[in-house]
């Protein structure tokens, strides 16, 4: 086969489709699908993802691929086959599928080496082109016309390996370990015949026939006080041996995680997990769904059913939130499996996870813990896919291509036959419909695994407080139970629900609102650099002193910023030692890890934060839970604010009296009677669900419907809305089925952003095969306008941020 069908890294919907390039007699037989290659386009060369090979092609005048980047595949055949349903099931481009599924570091064009692992003989070529070094520029091996084919074979017989030159490289890779290669009573006669004077040589040996195990070289030379040359000496003789070892960028140091052992389980426990065992048994596909409150014991299901599939000589995949992949989190993977766990989030360095995606590559791991990504880890074998918490909107990308994590997981999972694990206190609305229906087999854990109670939860109207004269954001009952947390020696954790609030500057005189001239919305206050800052596009500009429409200077901050909620508390109670985490004091590398540690060894009695506090975290000392505004949410255009706010609260509960000390929550709130508010507190989630479809059914929203959402946006207003309309008549004439509706067009809920115009439409649809045909088709006419006009077109077909 001859010829190879090429994706190429042309992002435009023109390009979209395989391309046939003629194979040159130097890589035929190296070339594989799945491997990248940089081919001739128009002018330029580009990177592209060979799909297949084929014997014959279309076309008579096909161009020559000009170079191969991989000798071994960065795309096995199924996740070939899972970007082409990426992008066909998202409306995306295959190369940005295929882009998605891959770490930075292969997506750019980085120098590369060769290295020389051991000393073993290389084939010819081979040897004169490392000529004794133990590195090779890439560069090298191309222009020595080298048939790739025996590099190949020496990398898959380990005597070689590529490294990509990331710039964060650890410029030393390999560690040198030296080892006997003789049995002892050879290296002991070796040791009779050596001259007295090689007195060096013999401490050597007679180091290593008392010891035979192997030592970095490194350590071996200190010891000994002596060079290289004495154990280059020896190796000659063929006593000893030289042997590399890749040294990765781990993150984490293994050996400083504490071993666990599986629990024993409760019995609630063992009936969730007994039919995903029987999966893994029998390589069977199910969906599960584990609904356990907070505390049932939810992650020792996971860890368990993950040891089966490992004692199967099968992987896992496991996947959390972004902001739950805590130091905690982590430990409790690595304790378990230790070193056969990679960790997969973007706090890492582009290096360091390009090296956690190797060790999976490479098969050295068996199980990923990691961020939504981590779904398309290049495993070849699962046996289990794992998704915690799983109602968390971060498994939905808000980006090119817009998918959900869970869908790809169920994808992956029906491919290899093995079960797929949601799990949450609170499951999506459409993920507990379909547990249900018997769509996903449904487990309950109900009760906390040490049959603690959950925390008792007390709702305090801030009207009424307002009523009673108090003015600030604590109520009288926060403010007591606060003190008297902080006087017994325990902690408190607050949480201050940001979204729908942000800091904004108004003039009290005539109104005005200081917002960013590129986008549309309220620039926020930053009191550590006084300056206005746009969320959106970055944006600032300092801080006004005079009101730039009346000239007033009675121009204030509204609104509650984590910051001045940090300054009324130290006011309110003096002698509290405040930790405030939010996106401003996490933004360093390991600055979240490091409040959190000092939260853990109490050198705070309150950890103030936004979002991000509620999940996962558990404190033994942690007594009371504060919620400050429980329904800044709720009054959000969003359908599903109820549902968020629910969550939220119930997530946060759980983070008090997970131990011996009991804990309690407060939950303050404008609106005491909203169903979600007063059923978070019961702790009632099936009620909430009933009461939550209920609406859903009403208004139709899914889980009832299905929803599509096309964005279009173009600096000029009047193409943005002319753009849409066309769009919206369209879809009308395309729409098959009854029921089906189209709204729009409407300005997005953010109508301008860099200063562009921004309009949508939205499909709601029960049924409507031929739906991403048709849109795909529609917004093809606009492909022009999009190349030489600048006009965007988004399409999601699976909403989520509607805000
Ligand atoms: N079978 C068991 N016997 C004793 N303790 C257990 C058992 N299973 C879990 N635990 C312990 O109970 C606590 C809560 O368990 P775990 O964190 O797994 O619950 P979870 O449902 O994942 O909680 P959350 O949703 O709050 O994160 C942990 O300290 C865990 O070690
Ligand atoms: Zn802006
Ligand atoms: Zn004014």
């Amino acid at each position: 086969m001859t010829i190879a069908n090429v994706i190429v890294d042309v992002p435009a919907s023109s390009i979209n489709q395989t391309f046939d390039y003629r194979i040159p007699e130097r890589f035929q037989d190296v070339l594989e699908p799945g491997m990248r290659v940089i081919v001739p386009f128009g002018p330029r060369r580009v990177m592209g993802y060979v799909m297949g090979k084929a014997s014959t092609s279309d076309y008579d005048k096909l161009k020559e691929i000009a170079d191969v980047l991989d000798l071994v595949p960065v795309l096995t055949d199924e996740l070939i086959d899972l970007g082409k349903w990426l992008a066909e099931k998202t409306l995306s481009l295959y190369i940005i599928a295929f882009q998605a599924m891959l770490p930075q570091v292969l997506k750019a064009n980085y120098k590369k080496e060769l290295e020389r692992l051991s000393e073993a003989p290389l084939p010819d070529q081979l040897e004169t082109l490392f000529a004794g070094r133990d590195f090779v520029p890439y560069e090298e091996l191309e222009s020595a016309g080298i048939h790739y084919h025996q590099v190949q074979k020496a990398i898959q017989d380990g005597d070689v390996s590529v490294h990509y030159l990331v710039k964060s490289k650890v410029t030393k890779r390999h560690v040198t370990y030296i080892k006997p290669s003789r049995d002892i009573h050879l290296l002991e006669e070796a040791y009779q015949d050596l001259s007295n004077r090689a007195k060096k040589q013999k401490e050597l040996l007679a180091h290593f026939i008392e010891q035979p195990e192997e030592i970095a070289l490194n350590t071996l030379l200190k010891h000994f006080g002596t060079t290289r040359s004495t154990v280059n000496a020896l190796v000659e003789k063929q006593l000893l041996e030289i042997v590399k070892k890749e040294q990765y960028r781990n993150p984490y140091n293994d050996a400083a995680f504490e071993q666990t052992t599986a629990l024993e389980l409760t019995e609630q426990q063992e009936q969730s997990i007994e039919p995903i065992r029987q999966d893994i048994r029998m390589d069977h596909h199910d969906v599960f769904l584990i609904h356990g409150v907070t505390g049932s014991g939810k992650t020792e299901i996971y860890l368990q059913a993950i040891q089966d599939v490992i004692a199967k000589g099968q992987e896992a995949i496991v996947l959390v939130p972004e902001i739950s992949l805590t130091p905690q989190m982590v430990r409790r993977f690595k304790g378990r499996f230790g070193s056969s766990v990679a960790v997969m989030h973007s706090a890492l360095s582009n290096g360091e996870k390009y090296d956690e995606w190797r060790r999976i590559h490479q098969k050295e791991v068996q199980v990923v813990v990691g961020a939504r990504s981590a779904v398309f880890a290049p495993f070849e074998n699962l046996g289990i896919i794992i998704i915690d918490e799983e109602h968390e909107n971060s498994y939905k990308q808000e980006d090119q291509p817009r998918y959900h994590a869970r869908d790809v997981a169920i994808q992956r999972g029906k491919t290899h036959h093995c079960p797929v694990v949601l799990g949450s206190a609170t499951p999506a609305l459409e993920s507990y419909a379909r547990a249900q229906k018997g769509v996903y087999q449904l487990a309950s854990l109900t009760k906390r695994t040490n049959d603690k109670a959950m925390p008792h939860v007390d709702i305090v109207d801030m009207r009424s407080e307002l009523h009673a004269g108090n003015r600030s954001m604590f109520s009288r009952d926060l403010k007591n139970k606060l003190e008297q947390c902080i006087n017994r020696g325990e902690q408190a954790v607050l949480l201050l629900n940001r979204r729908g609030y942000s800091t904004f500057v108004m003039c009290r005189e005539c109104g005005h609102v200081n917002e960013c001239p590129h986008c549309d919305i309220a620039l926020t206050f930053h009191k550590n650099s006084n300056q206005l800052k746009c969320h959106y596009c970055s944006y600032e500009e300092l801080v006004p002193t005079r009101c730039p429409s009346c000239n007033s200077d009675l121009i204030r901050f509204f609104g509650t910023g984590t910051q001045r909620i940090e300054e009324a508390l130290t006011q309110l109670i003096p002698q509290a030692r405040v930790l405030r985490m939010d996106v401003d004091t996490t933004r360093r590398k390991g600055a979240h890890e490091k409040l959190l540690n000092q939260f853990a060894n109490k050198e705070a009695d309150i950890l103030l934060g936004t979002q991000m506090i509620a999940k996962g975290l558990d404190f033994e000392n942690v007594t009371l839970v504060g919620v400050l505004t429980a329904d800044s949410m709720l009054h959000l255009p969003d359908f599903r604010s109820a549902e968020k706010t629910f969550q939220l609260l119930t997530q946060v509960s759980g983070r008090a009296g997970r131990h011996d000390l009991p804990g309690e929550v407060i939950v303050q709130t404008y609106t005491p009677e909203h169903y979600s508010i007063e059923l978070a507190s019961q702790y009632d989630y099936l009620q909430f669900y009933q009461n939550e479809m209920q609406m859903r059914k009403k208004f139709q929203y899914p889980p009832y419907v299905f929803l599509a959402l096309i964005t279009v946006s173009h600096q000029n207003h009047a193409t943005v809305v002319q753009t849409t309309q066309k769009i919206v008549k369209g879809l009308w004439s395309h729409v098959q089925e009854e029921g089906t509706v189209i709204l729009g067009p409407t300005p997005s809920p953010i109508t301008r952003v860099k200063d562009r115009y921004r309009y949508q439409c939205m499909v709601k649809y029960k049924q409507e095969p031929n739906l991403r045909a048709s849109i795909h088709q529609i917004i093809r006419q606009f492909d022009d306008q999009v190349r030489k006009d600048d006009l965007q077109i988004t399409v999601d077909m699976q909403p989520y941020q509607l805000i």
